[in-house]
């Protein structure tokens, strides 16, 4: 695995172990495109002191963006944006209840200031998170921007393929 020096890590974190399904869509995409990254699971409601301290130290932990995943009344994302200048994406979980509009809105309307960058419900949000992240890190690393490029550009020759079949 390539990993450039110094370059800052990617935090994906969850409110619950119960997330983790959904969240494992953005790892997978950071072992693809070989991006260094930690999983852990904070919660604003369960564990409010673990997460302040983990938000307040993630810059000199070797952070660059943090990945925040919850659901529900999904306050993990705003709340750790509070606690950080570092970029912080939102992940909302697709809840059984309210089928992740709950998560969603909890997450987007962020008061002006403190912003998060809230991305889909549900796995294509977690995949979205994991290469906005990467486009990220690519304005500064150039084999991420490299990965980014090759990637788009076998998703594109993917769907010319499954048009092929359409006429056989
Ligand atoms: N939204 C939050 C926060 C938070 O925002 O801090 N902590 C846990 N949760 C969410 O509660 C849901 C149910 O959690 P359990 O399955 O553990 O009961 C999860 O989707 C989690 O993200």
């Amino acid at each position: 695995m390539f990993v450039e020096e110094n370059m800052p890590k990617v935090a994906v974190i969850m409110g619950s172990q119960s997330d983790w399904p959904t969240m494992q869509e953005t790892t997978n995409i950071f072992d693809d495109l070989n991006i260094d990254y930690e999983v852990h699971i904070v919660s604003a409601h369960r564990t409010p002191e673990r997460m302040i301290s983990f938000a307040q130290n993630a810059r000199e932990n070797g952070f660059g963006i943090i990945i925040a995943g919850a659901g529900g009344a999904a306050h993990l994302p705003g709340m750790v944006a509070a606690a950080t200048t570092l970029p912080v994406i939102g992940v909302p979980i697709q809840s059984k209840a309210l089928n992740g509009m709950d998560s969603l809105l909890s997450i987007v309307q962020m008061p002006s200031g403190v912003p998060v960058a809230t991305v889909a419900i549900g796995t294509a949000g977690a995949k979205n998170a994991a290469y906005l992240a990467a486009q990220i890190l690519g304005v500064t690393d150039s084999h991420i921007a490299q990965a980014i490029t090759d990637f788009r550009k076998q998703q594109a020759d993917a769907v010319i393929e499954s048009e092929a079949h359409l006429n056989d």
